[in-house]
């Protein structure tokens, strides 16, 4: 069984207070785009995993294709599987390429051996594995609040606009990323600004990872001021960087940039 995990943006994202556990709540909006890696799982003699394009860092084990495959083994009498993982979304980039690969892996295991997992069971495994990794299961705009797993519904259309995403190389690392940030409530709540006019969310749809990331690599900020200078509509970071994204007209040519990127019309 093949899939295409496909990597998400942020909008807004409000770091909002520090729990116990060192997890954060946070507030986002959160929307599928169409960069995608490229998944095949079927049954196999023996367990193998494979991957190819961009290389993943990492020890194997700690891959979260492979932690997702063991998680629900813990509890279903899965057979071995053989896995093809073929890379395509950057890493370290806030855009939740990992996560991806990992809740797609839940999807096509309850798939392909008729486990018959609901969507809440589903959410749960995935939250063991990272934060974002439940947003994908079912895939859809959606507000997020808690660690990342408390959902509610958006009336959001990007429709007849055109979306660029930049990625321009800088790994960054997502917990100490939260680390350097002062939990705090927004002024504005991403639920009431995504619901407006994209020409009104500049300055109210903040990132309040872009502080820290920007004063760390300045070259990111000037991206994004770049974007806003060639006419963007609104621009931003996506979750702790250090993907640079932009909303433009239809008929706009977004500015290029000598990095991976991405662009999709609505
Ligand atoms: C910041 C966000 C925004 O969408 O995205 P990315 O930049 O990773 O794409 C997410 O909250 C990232 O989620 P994810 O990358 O799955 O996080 P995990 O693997 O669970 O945790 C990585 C590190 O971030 C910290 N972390 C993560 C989520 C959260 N709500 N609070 C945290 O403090 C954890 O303490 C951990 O040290
Ligand atoms: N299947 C996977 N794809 C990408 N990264 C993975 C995967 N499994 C584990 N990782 C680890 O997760 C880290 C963060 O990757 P990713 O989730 O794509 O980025 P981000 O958290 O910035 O959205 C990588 O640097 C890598 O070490």
């Amino acid at each position: 069984m093949i899939a295409f995990p496909n990597a998400k943006i942020n909008l807004g994202l409000n770091i909002l207070s520090r729990r116990p556990d060192g997890y954060h709540n946070l507030s986002s909006c959160f929307i599928p785009i169409d960069w995608c890696d490229v998944l095949e799982i079927v049954e196999s003699d023996q367990f193998q995993f494979q991957s190819t394009g961009i290389p993943i860092p990492g020890d194997e084990n700690t891959n979260l294709v492979i932690k997702a495959y063991h998680l629900l083994k813990g509890n279903y009498d899965l057979p071995p599987v053989s896995i093809h993982l073929h890379k395509v979304i950057p890493m370290g980039a806030g855009l939740g390429g990992g996560s991806s690969d990992a809740a797609f892996t839940l999807k096509i295991l309850n798939d392909l051996f008729d486990l018959k997992l609901p969507v809440t069971e589903l959410e749960k495994y995935a939250t063991q594995l990272g934060a974002d990794c439940p947003f994908f299961i079912e895939n859809k705009a959606k507000l997020v609040g808690g660690i990342g797993e408390v959902f509610e519904s958006v009336n959001l259309s990007l429709e007849g606009y055109q979306l660029q995403v930049v990625f321009p190389g800088i790994h960054v690392n997502t917990g100490q990323a939260f680390q350097s940030i002062t939990p705090e409530d927004p002024t504005h709540w991403p639920k009431d600004v995504v619901i407006k006019p994209v020409d009104s969310w500049k300055d109210k749809l903040v990132n309040d990872f872009e502080k820290p990331v920007f004063a760390a690599h300045p070259e990111l900020e000037e991206i994004k001021e770049k974007m806003y200078g060639e006419g963007a509509i609104y621009a931003a970071m996506s979750g702790s960087g250090s993907s640079i994204f932009s909303i433009w007209e239809h008929d706009a040519e977004p500015v290029s940039f000598p990095y991976p990127s991405f662009t999709h019309q609505f």
